[in-house]
């Protein structure tokens, strides 16, 4: 005998030996589930298709696997749909803890009973280290499904058919055979009753059961893995306390601290919070879904809190449009891939529809250096296809080094600086299938580019010593290899008329500024202003009576002023008492900012030049005819006019000859000049007739800007913007792109918005003229007196010459603000302004002066509170019809809508309190006041049909 046998262990071992335990049975095992604390428990073999995907990790990490006791945990519901998420997060983690516990216990007994067990964790910790790859080995959800243990709901949650989806999972794997597997149950508990969509915060949930993952990711895991990772970073990126503050609110690190010190939490949940599925859980929403709908899902959607989102995606778009109320916190992206195998892998997860509209492409990777690989992505129908080696033709094709690929991802390495440091040969419009790319797998944050055009490139770009290289293979165009460039970008930007949207011929040079002290290598050419630069002058406050969305709107203002004064090329900067929130970095309504030797056309938007006008028809004629004239003039909604309708005629000689000599404008775009004269558009543009309270005239006013002519300005506008900054200043938000002014492009386009400004000024007193011409005032519509007549720009860009830093021009950009200052106005009549406040009170006129705080600029009318959509359903909400709100809000008011149907949306109670603005004007001397045009009634474009109520 050896002497290990003579071990008094072994020897108690070996007479034990006899004594075999029978194998537990599939009720047995489930039971002692039960007993050590779970609420419902199934099981299945190891070999089961169900968990085809995930047996070689489970295998790996445990071999002797033969089956999986699934089991679910019951939670507590009130807690998990309270608005009060710390006591939602308590019950996660508690009934996280139970099932581990309920893990160990059946492990324990199982190992008493010789049974090989193990108990993988319901949720943390998990394999972290291999983050941001696969760090779980076991997906609970697939085995509970195979177990019987619920069905995947439209939120890819499990629903249990009793509990619901109020249950966390648990697996256990077994060493031993089962007798008979479980199956999955046959319906599905999921209801579609699509409350878990409604309640999203971020839109991850779609009706049609797609799933934005990184949406859902973004936000809801913001204190997880990715979530820390980007704060860690954004610790590591600030330069000083003042920097970590800006970037970082208290209530941020705070929570980072609490979700480190007692368990992650979930920053919504909401749809498990929401759901009505389940034996346990459907009937009070059976009895009473208005009063779910009340009591569950309108607080979380109401909530007033930070919702996190890479801007440019679908997030950021969803939480602007559905949840106006809740603030969207910029953050980057923060899954980078760790392996060439993984982008493509999870490329889908990262896929945002909504920025893939329009784009039908075919990417043809080929990856080279520690990994080879070649891959197609076609994006095509707001859908992602990935597949192994190139298929179809490619319209983009990039060629790169692997882990100079993924440096980019990270954005260890930007494209400016590659371009700065490697030879580049660019001829057309070449990056935009990329940007597009990149926008749709939200890999990398704010890339925004649109392009129309047939652009035409050859694009090589390289990151030393490794190298990245991008073809864009052109329609039918032989690409030439590339030529020397370093320090200066040479861009093929010339073009010829009617070609500005290919792009081609001529050169664009810019050269970067010198970079400063505290630069980062490698970042990008123009660097944003850091946030101590910033400077702008608050000419608004809270009214001391302000509800919660007043001093909401107003600090939302605020902190897009302080992002967008980053912008590199911003000296200056103010608000307007009226101002509003148009995103969270870009310019608010309301807002003016000074620009150095740039035009920015994100500053003007697609209303170039909207602009007011007054004519004084005289004291002696009846404002209604004056209304029933205009009515028979004018044209509101979308669209232009008729030719027959022979109103081209009056765009004269001298316009269509800029228009045509101007290299950004098309015969398209001189079409459109021609038809939507006198024509109005729709919004709140208006045509307003009231009584001077001064001399007693009866004043016609119309309010309206460039029409389709300036919004394709525009579009080419941003589009040369867009394409520019991304390579001088990636950094700059899409929206905040400008174009150097004194380039040739920029010259362009100064000349082009002169043009929209004489347009939409030959568009006001067109309508004016044709009015007073249907009135029999004058003869010939060509005649009416100067004097009468007094307009002014309030969505412009003004341009004051060499007074920036040495000797540059500067360029005021006044996003609705109106300019009091003459030096901005050529064609000022005495001083006088227009500002509008509502169809029920009188429109101002006002005379100013440049004071060190206004910047010479006033408010542009009263601003809105809140967004369209939002006023109109909490003004319908109270059961009055259109008719009576109307009747409510104007009364006594001929009030016409040319559709002929009311738009709720644009009554008085939509814009800013009219006394509260004046106050403001007058505290902040923003003009002085020099008389009112009391209303008489005016007409709007009105809702489209009656069926969009
Ligand atoms: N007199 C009227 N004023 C109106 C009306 N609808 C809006 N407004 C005011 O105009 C400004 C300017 O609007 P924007 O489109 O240029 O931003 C706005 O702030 C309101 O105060 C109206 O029907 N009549
Ligand atoms: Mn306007």
């Amino acid at each position: 005998m050896s002497k290990i046998e003579e071990h008094p262990t072994v020897i108690k071992v070996r007479s034990a030996e006899g004594r075999a335990t029978r194998p537990l049975t599939n009720e047995e095992l489930k039971q002692l589930c039960i007993e050590c604390g779970a609420d419902d428990a199934g099981l299945v073999s190891i070999d089961r298709p169900e968990i085809d995907d995930q047996r070689d990790d489970i295998l790996r990490v445990a071999p002797w696997t033969r089956s999986l006791l699934s089991f679910v945990c019951t939670m507590n519901r009130e807690p998990i749909r309270s608005t009060m998420r710390s006591a939602a997060n308590l019950e996660f983690h508690n009934t996280g803890d139970q099932v581990n516990d309920v893990a160990r216990s059946v492990v324990r007994q199982l190992q008493g009973r010789g049974v090989q067990a193990m108990n993988p964790a319901m949720g943390f910790p998990m394999e972290a280290h291999r983050f941001p790859g696969k760090i779980w080995d076991v997906s609970h959800k697939p085995v509970a499904v195979a177990a019987g243990l619920g069905q995947i709901g439209i939120h890819r949650n499990v629903i249990h058919p009793k509990f619901g989806n109020f249950v966390l999972l648990g697996t256990v794997l077994l060493g031993q055979e089962i007798q008979t597997d479980d199956q999955p149950i046959e319906y599905n508990p999921c209801l579609g009753c699509k409350l878990c969509v409604a309640a999203c915060p971020v839109g991850a949930i779609s009706p049609e059961g797609d799933f934005n993952f990184n949406a859902c990711y973004t936000h809801n895991y913001r204190e997880f893995m990715g979530g820390f990772t980007d704060w860690a970073e954004q610790l590591a990126e600030s330069r000083s306390r003042g920097e970590y503050r800006k970037r970082v609110s208290d209530g941020e690190s705070a929570s980072m601290w609490q979700s480190l010190s007692f368990g992650a939490n979930y920053k919504a949940a909401y749809c498990l919070a929401v759901c009505p599925a389940g034996e346990d859980v459907i009937s009070p929403w059976l009895a009473d879904r208005k009063g779910h709908l009340t009591t569950v899902v309108r607080p979380l959607q109401e909530k007033e809190e930070d919702v996190y989102v890479i801007p440019g995606s679908d997030a950021a778009e969803h939480v602007a449009k559905r949840f106006p109320h809740k603030k969207p916190r910029s953050v980057r992206g923060n899954l980078h891939p760790g392996s060439i195998d993984s982008f493509l892998k999870y490329m889908p997860l990262q896929f945002q529809p909504g920025q893939a509209k329009g784009l039908d492409a075919t990417y043809h990777f080929r990856f080279t250096g520690t990994e080879n690989r070649d891959a197609t992505v076609r994006i095509a129908g707001q859908k992602l296809e990935i597949s192994s080696g190139w298929v179809g033709k490619a319209n983009l094709r990039v060629t790169a080094d692997s882990s100079a690929w993924l440096a980019f991802l990270k954005r260890e390495k930007s494209l400016a600086w590659a371009l700065l440091t490697l030879r580049i040969r660019l001829r057309g419009s070449p990056l935009w299938l990329m940007r597009r790319l990149a926008a749709a797998v939200a890999y990398r944050e704010p890339v925004r580019f649109i392009d129309r055009g047939q652009a035409i490139c050859e694009f090589p770009l390289a990151i030393a010593p490794h190298r990245i290289e991008i073809l864009w293979y052109p329609v039918n165009r032989k690409i030439s290899p590339g030529s020397n460039q370093i320090a200066s970008i040479r861009l093929g930007m010339g073009f010829s008329r009617g070609e500005h949207k290919s792009w081609r011929g001529g050169t664009f040079t810019h050269h970067a500024r010198p970079p400063r002290s505290g630069d980062s290598v490698g970042g990008s050419l123009v660097r944003l202003n850091s946030a101590h630069d910033m400077r702008y002058h608050r000419n608004l406050e809270s009214s001391p009576e302000a509800c919660e969305r007043e001093r909401s709107n107003v600090d939302a203002v605020f902190a897009a002023m302080d992002e967008l004064m980053r912008t590199p090329t911003l000296v200056d900067g103010a608000v307007m008492p009226d101002a509003c929130p148009t995103g969270p970095t870009s310019i608010p309504v309301g807002g003016v900012v000074v620009a150095e030797d740039a035009i920015h056309p994100g500053f003007h938007s697609s209303d170039i030049c909207c602009s007011v006008m007054a004519t004084n028809l005289g004291s002696d004629i009846d404002p209604k005819t004056v209304l029933d004239a205009a009515r028979s003039v004018t044209h509101f909604g979308t669209g232009g006019r008729k030719r027959s309708a022979g109103l081209f005629k009056h765009l004269n000689e001298d316009l269509i000859q800029r228009i045509r000599a101007n290299p950004l404008f098309s015969d398209g775009d001189l079409k459109k000049a021609q038809l939507h004269l006198v024509t109005q558009g729709d919004g709140n543009h208006f045509l307003f007739v009231g009584r001077s309270e001064s001399h007693g005239g009866v004043m016609l006013v119309t309010h309206h800007g460039s029409r389709a002519f300036g919004a394709s300005l525009y579009e080419t506008g941003r589009r040369i913007a867009e394409e520019l900054c991304s390579v001088l200043s990636p950094e700059t938000p899409a929206e905040n792109a400008w174009i150097p002014a004194s380039s040739k492009q920029g010259r362009a386009y100064w000349d082009a918005l002169q043009i929209i400004r004489d347009w939409t000024k030959l568009n006001h007193s067109l309508i004016h003229r044709l009015t007073a011409k249907a009135l029999g005032l004058i003869q010939n519509c060509d005649n009416l007196a100067a004097e009468s007549t007094f307009w002014n720009e309030h969505n412009f860009v003004f341009r004051e010459p060499g007074s920036g830093s040495g000797g540059k021009d500067r360029y005021f950009h006044a996003k609705g603000a109106t300019p009091l200052d003459d030096k901005f106005l050529p064609d000022s009549t005495n001083g006088l302004r227009l500002i509008p406040l509502n169809m029920a009170e009188p429109v101002l006129v006002v005379r100013g002066k440049t004071t060190e705080t206004n910047l010479g600029f006033a408010p542009h009318g009263a601003g809105r509170n809140m967004s369209r959509t939002e006023h109109k359903r909490g003004r319908l909400a109270s059961g009055a019809s259109p008719e009576e709100i109307l009747a409510e809000e104007t009364q006594g008011l001929d009030i016409r809508f040319f559709s002929g149907t009311i738009d709720v949306s644009e009554l008085p109670s939509a814009y800013k309190n009219a006394e509260e603005v004046q106050r403001q004007i007058s505290h902040f001397e923003l003009g002085t006041v020099v008389d009112q045009i009391a209303p008489y009634g005016c007409i709007m474009a009105g809702r489209k049909s009656p069926a969009a109520h």
